[in-house]
């Protein structure tokens, strides 16, 4: 099938690359003109685990193509989806002035029938927007030509966006018409031979399916959040509770890990974008309201840790931090706990000596010459000297340090965990403090 993806960010690029890997032909299609050039000289704009090999397999065979060419990429598909950022507006809404002109150049260009399709995050009411804007710009061409809308929300996480892709739990359809549900079904064929995974509904309720999907999970890990300061409080270890109550099947394992707070560029925004979506119908969303409020204090537990034990000035400390990215395998620090970490530590008066995996570059282009970030080479290089050390990502590569050389590279040993990375029992016994999410109380290491 002939396909073109608007927007070749996160989602627009894999889906671009995992369509054509079934043997479609797609056209990428962006705004900006970097991400083309760099993709079209075999390079990957963003880290994304096992991206760059479907995407050079499939551009070198002829059926990816990436361009910044409006007028090929709407004549180029019969499919077309937009994939374009819904950035969230002041007001907390999702910003659709980019799902919006990408539907009206196709309503300026189209020649034939298209199925234009939202895979972008938008609000309930959107597909009905997207319609009448290209039905406008086929008004003013005097063009009667057929077209339908389709909702397909995302549901890939960024980390393991190309496997999430490729192997789906479902494929969310929203459609009114018998046409565009059998292209969808037609084109994601592949992706469901196991069992059927499409689930067909109409527009408003798919694109409510994505908002309500990503709010039960930002709950999820609310909830665990809030009970994890409760558990600290009272003596008992949020981890234990999350093996006892993750068994029971109604509850599952999943999404149970309390930590510093959840970040990147879906759960804050969404959660933001559906309780103003709510707002605007003259609801309250009393439950969404607390799990954001409950997430915006979490970002800032570490630092209330570092303030609770060596004071709210900080002049003169230089802290290491372990972990930028918003989660592992990504390069992503959109709304990243790190950002609040980094921030609330530097206003009160102290330094930091960063080091993540692969978020060194981004860190760079959002903080800029910072003088107070030191971009260390390696977790020990950041360690090196600290007064001691927070780690915000579960990145592998922290997961077995070697204590005693942290014990003698940090100037007060003592580590606060915001991914609970370790047995609280075993850190001591190297003699070093430990302050983890919800775990026991930190004993003094022996003297
Ligand atoms: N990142 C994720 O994990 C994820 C997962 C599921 C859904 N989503 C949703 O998918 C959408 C895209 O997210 P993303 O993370 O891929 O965003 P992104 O910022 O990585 O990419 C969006 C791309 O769209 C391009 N663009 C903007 N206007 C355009 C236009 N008119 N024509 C062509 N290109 C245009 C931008 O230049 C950018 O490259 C959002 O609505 C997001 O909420 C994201
Ligand atoms: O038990 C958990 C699980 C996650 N997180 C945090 O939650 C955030 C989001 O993690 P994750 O959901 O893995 O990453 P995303 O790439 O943001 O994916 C989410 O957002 C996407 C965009 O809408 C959806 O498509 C995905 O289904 C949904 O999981 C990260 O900061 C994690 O550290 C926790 O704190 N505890």
């Amino acid at each position: 099938m002939k396909v073109t993806v608007v927007g070749t960010g996160y989602v627009g690029l894999v889906t671009g690359a995992c369509l054509a890997d079934m043997g479609n032909h797609v056209m990428c299609l962006d705004v900006d003109a970097r991400k083309i050039e760099i993709l079209n000289s075999g390079g990957i704009p963003i880290h994304e685990p096992g991206l760059d090999e479907v995407v050079r397999r499939n551009a070198a065979a002829g059926r990816l193509q990436f361009t910044t060419d409006i007028p090929a990429a709407v004549s180029h598909g019969t499919i077309q989806f937009i994939a374009v950022g819904t950035p969230p507006d002041e007001d907390g809404s999702a910003d659709l002035q980019y799902v919006l002109a990408a539907a009206r150049n196709i309503g300026r260009l189209a020649t034939d029938y298209k199925l234009v399709v939202d895979k972008s995050t938008v609000p309930v009411g959107t597909a009905d927007k997207v319609k009448a804007a290209i039905a406008d710009e086929l008004a003013r061409r005097g063009l009667d030509l057929a077209f339908s809308v389709a909702s397909n929300p995302e549901f890939l996480k960024e980390g393991a966006a190309v496997e999430d892709f490729m192997r789906p739990d479902r494929i969310v359809v929203g459609a009114e018409d018998e046409r565009a549900v059998n292209l969808m079904r037609a084109l994601y064929a592949p992706f469901q031979r196991t069992r059927d995974k499409l689930v067909v509904m109409d527009l408003r309720s798919a694109e409510l399916t994505k908002y309500a999907a990503n709010a039960m999970l930002a709950t999820r890990i609310s909830f665990m959040n809030e009970l994890a300061l409760l558990a600290e409080k009272m003596g008992a270890d949020i981890e234990l509770v999350r093996q006892g109550i993750g068994s029971d099947p109604r509850i599952g394992y999943h999404f149970l890990y309390a930590g510093a707070g959840y970040g990147g560029s879906c759960f804050p925004k969404d959660v933001k974008a559906l309780i103003r979506t709510a707002a605007d119908q003259g609801q309250g969303l009393k439950v969404l309201q607390a799990v954001e409020d409950a997430n915006d204090a979490q970002k800032r537990v570490l630092v209330d840790k570092v303030v609770a034990r060596f004071g709210a000035d900080l002049n003169g400390k230089r802290f290491a931090i372990w972990g930028l990215a918003f989660k592992p395998q990504t390069d992503d620090m959109r709304e990243a706990t790190s950002r609040v970490v980094i921030a609330e530590l530097l206003a009160r008066g102290a330094t930091v000596s960063v080091y993540d995996p692969v978020a060194m570059d981004e860190a760079r282009r959002i903080f800029g010459d910072e003088p107070r970030i030191a971009y260390a080479s390696g977790p020990m290089q950041a360690a090196a000297g600290a007064e001691a050390l927070l780690i915000v990502t579960e990145w592998k590569e922290f997961r077995s340090p070697d204590f005693e050389g942290l014990k003698a590279a940090l100037k007060t040993p003592v580590i606060f965990d915001g991914r609970n990375l370790y047995e609280p029992a075993l850190v001591r016994e190297f003699g070093l403090d430990y302050e983890a999410i919800g775990r026991p109380a930190a004993v003094k290491p022996a003297a």
